[in-house]
């Protein structure tokens, strides 16, 4: 296993100093977040979901989140990608602090600067694969590089799919165009959380195929939750967490390395 402990990797940091609070475009992280708390109000006790977590994601790199249920992956990438609010700490994207900033700014953060993958596609169902691709720049009033958008749609296999509604779609078809729409406007992270989780290993191995396509031909960074180890193994590294913290990282991951990190951590 090369696993390393958390705090030790390049990747991992512990503590208040991960971070140039001022903002700075030469980070190579093309994102932080640094003491991430949050927790929520439960039924009997509150729910400490994350304990101080710190993370860099590296620009151009593929980073899996896994961990066992209930270890506070979606809340990560929730409160990384700025749709939800941490109680304590900082995000950090190209430098640049924006848990401070107001509603309206960080929903314009989140459009320009983040794309977002989901296992249910979210796709619009009255509209065609090609109107779902680009209605975030429709309706945000930005023009549609209509060149990258005949890329993505190439290189994605939908040319014969873009006049067909969802319905019409399978659903590795449906979250191709998913992917499509997410990185339409080239986002500096793309967030995807169980994008493989509704398809069947065929489909999903293009999705995630697509995935690894942007960071390695196209220089975006990625960060994915997923409880799979085939699709964990498609990353350049995995972060692990249990019980809202992060437990380590592995770098080059390889499907049965991360299965034995998985045994371990389901063993703790
Ligand atoms: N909105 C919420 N209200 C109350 N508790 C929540 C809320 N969201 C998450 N939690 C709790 O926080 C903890 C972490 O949840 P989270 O969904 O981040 O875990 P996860 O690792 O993504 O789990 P899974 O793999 O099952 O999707 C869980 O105990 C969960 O029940």
């Amino acid at each position: 296993m090369r696993g390393r402990g958390a705090g030790s990797g390049a990747g991992t940091e512990r503590g208040a100093g991960a971070g140039p609070p001022g903002g700075d475009p030469r980070d190579p992280a093309a994102l932080r977040v640094v003491g991430l708390e949050k927790t929520f109000a439960g039924g009997d006790a509150p729910v400490r979901a994350l304990r101080s977590v710190s993370a860099a994601f590296p620009r151009g790199g593929f980073t899996a989140v896994m961990g066992p249920s209930g270890s506070g992956k979606s809340t990560l990438l929730h409160c990384a990608a700025g749709l939800e609010r941490p109680d304590a700490g900082t995000v950090l994207v190209d430098g640049r602090d924006v848990t401070r900033l107001a509603e309206p700014a960080l929903t314009r953060m989140r459009a320009h600067a983040f794309g977002f993958v989901f296992q249910s596609f979210n796709l619009l169902p009255a509209l065609t694969a090609e109107e779902n691709i680009t209605v975030g720049q429709r309706f945000a009033g930005v023009p549609v590089d209509a060149a990258w958008r005949d890329h993505l749609v190439r290189s994605l296999g939908l040319e014969g799919r873009l006049r067909h509604r969802p319905s019409e779609l399978s659903g590795g078809q449906q979250q191709r165009v998913a992917i499509a729409r997410a990185l339409v406007h080239r986002p500096r992270v793309l967030f995807a959380d169980e994008p493989t989780g509704n398809l069947d290993s065929r489909s999903g191995e293009r999705v995630l195929q697509a995935l690894r396509d942007a960071v390695s031909d196209h220089g975006r960074t990625v960060v994915m939750v997923t409880h799979d180890p085939v699709a964990a193994a498609r990353a350049d590294r995995v972060l692990f967490l249990r019980d809202g913290a992060v437990e380590g990282e592995l770098a080059d991951p390889a499907a049965d390395s991360v299965l034995a990190w998985i045994r371990r951590l389901e063993s703790l």
